[in-house]
């Protein structure tokens, strides 16, 4: 398989030496004199380096394994330079980049962008890209830089916008959104190219799950996204996110929609099961869903430390489990039916899934 990862220990080797050549075993056997060894400076910059390091590992959601988490060692560090890039963009320097021996003894050494390339950078970051305001890279070495810069920039704030729904809960969600006009299609543009990268959109094999239903169901889809599956089936569908970029789609938080009591016949959530509140997410949906209602989830494979748990977390808020596909594929499919009402008030044990969070390309 194209993604498939070596297993750890295939990288050790035991190495053998032939009799009288391991120079570790075969050295005379005189006492070496004692000597003082004076420990090496450390300095305070390097300490400072390694505590950061371990911080960094400690974090235990980066810790996820399965194929769309990061490796250990990549995000704060990268999520930190790209900041650092950000502000740089801004304040109008961009510093070359150096092998480090070069770039210390060099260190002030800057390249000053020219105003108008520096204005498409940070213009680009700033708005949505669309094919017509993108800057095009046909054009001269700097509309190529700009364009570079450009992806990125938007590739980056969409990793930082990623992290940060998944890392939150619902409320905060919707008030970053309120409070960033330009985050919600930010969010969007990258993951529309992150989709690209993926074997298959899940979101396909739900619109096919959807059309073998009654025509006449009603469905909800909560975290639709830019609401591609209302435009897809035939059925009346209640398109809802945080943000709407279209008449029919209902702004709403998703754990708080405007839906009446038992309103629906199929709740879906692909890839929305976000934050880290996620029993206020299902019980809204047993809340809107009719008696023997369906839901039907897709979520990333990574998130799932134990699926045993989530089919668990499932039942206590009135659904059982129909069908999983639980494959090795990505992603997870499950099938769930209300089986009784829950009301809002009952006391849970919180639950969330792991954060998926993207790594830079
Ligand atoms: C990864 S996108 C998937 C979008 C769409 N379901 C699809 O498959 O194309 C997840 C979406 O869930 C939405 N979402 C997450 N938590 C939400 C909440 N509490 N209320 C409303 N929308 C939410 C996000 O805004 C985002 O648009």
């Amino acid at each position: 398989m194209a993604f498939e990862v070596p297993a750890w220990d295939k990288g050790a080797l035991a190495v053998k030496f032939k009799p009288g050549t391991n120079p570790a075993i075969d050295a005379p056997k005189t006492k070496p004199k004692k000597l003082k060894q004076k420990k090496p400076k450390v300095k305070k910059s390097e300490r400072k380096q390694k505590s950061k390091v371990k911080q960094q590992i400690n974090s235990t959601y980066r810790l996820g394994k399965g194929p769309l988490a990061p490796p250990v060692e990549s995000s704060d560090s990268e999520a930190d330079d790209e900041m650092r890039a950000m502000h740089k963009i801004r304040s109008g320097r961009i510093e070359k980049q150096k092998p480090p021996a070069k770039a210390a003894k060099d260190q002030k050494k800057q390249l000053t962008l020219k105003p108008a390339l520096l204005q498409a950078a940070v213009e680009s970051m700033e708005t949505t890209p669309t094919p017509a305001s993108a800057p095009s890279t046909s054009a001269a070495p700097e509309g190529a830089l700009a364009n570079k810069l450009h992806a990125e920039l938007m590739g980056g704030r969409f990793r930082y916008i990623n992290e940060q729904l998944y890392t939150m809960n619902s409320k905060k969600a919707e008030d970053l959104f309120r409070s960033d006009s330009g985050a919600f299609d930010a969010y969007h543009a990258g993951y529309r190219q992150q989709v690209e990268k993926w074997p298959s959109n899940p979101l396909n094999r739900i619109i096919k799950l959807v059309k073998r239903l009654s025509k006449t169901a009603v469905i909800g889809d909560f975290g639709c996204g830019e609401g591609k599956l209302a435009q897809s089936v035939p059925n009346k569908v209640y398109s809802m996110d945080l943000v709407s970029r279209r008449a029919d789609i209902v702004a709403c938080n998703i754990t708080k929609t405007p839906l009446e009591a038992q309103a629906l016949d199929v709740a879906v959530y692909c890839l929305s099961l976000m934050g880290t509140n996620l029993n206020d997410y299902l019980l809204e949906a047993n809340r809107v869903l009719k008696l023997h209602g369906n839901v039907y989830i897709a979520e990333i494979q990574s998130r799932f430390e134990d699926v045993r748990e989530f089919i668990r977390f499932m039942t206590s808020c009135g659904f059982d489990l129909v069908k999983k596909d639980v494959a090795v594929n990505y992603f997870y499919f499950f099938h769930f039916r209300k089986m009784r009402h829950v009301g809002k008030d009952v006391k849970l044990k919180p639950f969330s899934l792991k954060p998926c969070l993207y790594r830079k390309r």
